[in-house]
């Protein structure tokens, strides 16, 4: 059975690779010369340097042969996500589609399978999430993710499992992608503080006090506790706050050292960071360091403003 991967980018192209170890994928790029060039030379230099695309993988350009596939992957920037499930509504309907994005969509605060029920009600959402980078799946590193189904996950756990890419299973949607948007915003607040020069005791220190803060959000809107403390959640926050592989974290560090940063590239914690700090004023829930993080990167804040603001809080427990 034929898979498709929707979304060109790095985490879509690894995906593709990984996955083109059990059969046939199709990978879809909205650009045509994008998609001509992968075929032509069997790379995504611009996205995934060095890696070959195995020649299980197809690219195309054409929707329609790419949403031919039972199983379609969405790996698209969280904020895309919205506007292309409403474009293609009628090809997608009675598909499985598993989200690969991490985010909170900022118009309607919803998480990728909320988005996908809306646009299509026919289709089966899912959610595939947790700590690993493009380059790390697509060398064939060992990887762990979490797969997050409402209902009858195995068939689909077996189907993007490969022996490189094992799946975890579980039905907490909420819990998963929840985890998987709000560590990208605590990655730019540990990239902060190491490039401020804050030092490395803090850093664990805020990755600790962020953890508290995913699970206080994630809990009041459904999340199953243990799904936080999962793969989705406290593993990939360990990564993202730990690699500078991860976007999130320079963006936060190139902030925290007052340098300028690229903007064409995905940074999808920022946008995260503002529509968790509209639901957790919708939850009556405290989240200091996304409410900081969204001042900081709409400099309306400065770093030591922000770091003195964190420090004079009013002392509590645990
Ligand atoms: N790169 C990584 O290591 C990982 C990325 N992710 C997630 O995957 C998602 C995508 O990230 P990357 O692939 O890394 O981004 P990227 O920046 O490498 O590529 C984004 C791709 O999306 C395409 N795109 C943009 N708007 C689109 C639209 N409206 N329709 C179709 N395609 C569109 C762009 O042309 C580009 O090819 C993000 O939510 C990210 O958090 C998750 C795990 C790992
Ligand atoms: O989600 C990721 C790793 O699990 C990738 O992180 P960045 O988007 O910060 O690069």
């Amino acid at each position: 059975m034929t898979v498709s991967v929707l979304g060109a980018g790095a985490f879509g192209t690894a995906l593709a690779v990984t996955l083109a170890q059990n059969g046939p994928v199709t990978l879809w790029a909205r650009d045509a010369d994008q998609a001509a060039l992968m075929q032509e030379t069997g790379r995504n230099e611009r996205r995934l340097p060095g890696v070959n695309l195995p020649r299980k993988v197809a690219a195309t350009a054409d929707i329609s042969v790419a949403t031919e596939a039972e199983t379609i992957l969405l790996a698209m920037p969280m904020q895309q996500m919205r506007g292309f499930l409403a474009t293609h509504a009628d090809l997608l309907r009675g598909k499985t589609l598993v989200a690969c994005s991490k985010g909170i969509d900022l118009e309607s605060g919803q998480g990728p399978t909320a988005l996908i029920a809306a646009a299509s009600p026919s289709a089966r959402g899912a959610i595939l999430t947790g700590p690993s980078f493009a380059a790390d799946i697509a060398r064939g590193l060992p990887t762990a993710l979490t797969l997050a189904c409402a209902e009858d996950g195995e068939a689909l756990q077996r189907e993007l499992s490969t022996p490189t890419l094992r799946l975890y299973r579980t039905t907490d949607t909420t819990g998963a992608e929840l985890g998987g948007a709000l560590k990208n915003v605590i990655a730019i607040a540990a990239g902060v503080v190491i490039g401020a020069g804050l030092g490395d005791s803090a850093r664990a220190a805020l990755m600790t006090r962020g953890f508290a803060e995913m699970s206080r959000i994630a809990t009041a809107m459904g999340a199953r506790a243990e799904t936080l403390s999962g793969l989705s959640g406290f593993g990939d926050l360990v990564l993202t706050c730990t690699s500078v592989q991860s976007r999130n974290f320079r963006y936060g560090r190139a902030l925290g050292a007052g340098e300028d940063f690229d903007t064409s590239i995905t940074v999808e914690g920022v946008a995260t960071a503002k529509a968790v700090s509209i639901l957790a004023q919708k939850h009556i829930i405290d989240m200091p360091i996304a409410t900081m993080i969204t001042a900081l990167a709409d400099r309306q804040i400065t770093v030591s403003e922000a770091v003195q603001a964190l420090l004079s809080r009013p002392l509590k427990e645990e």
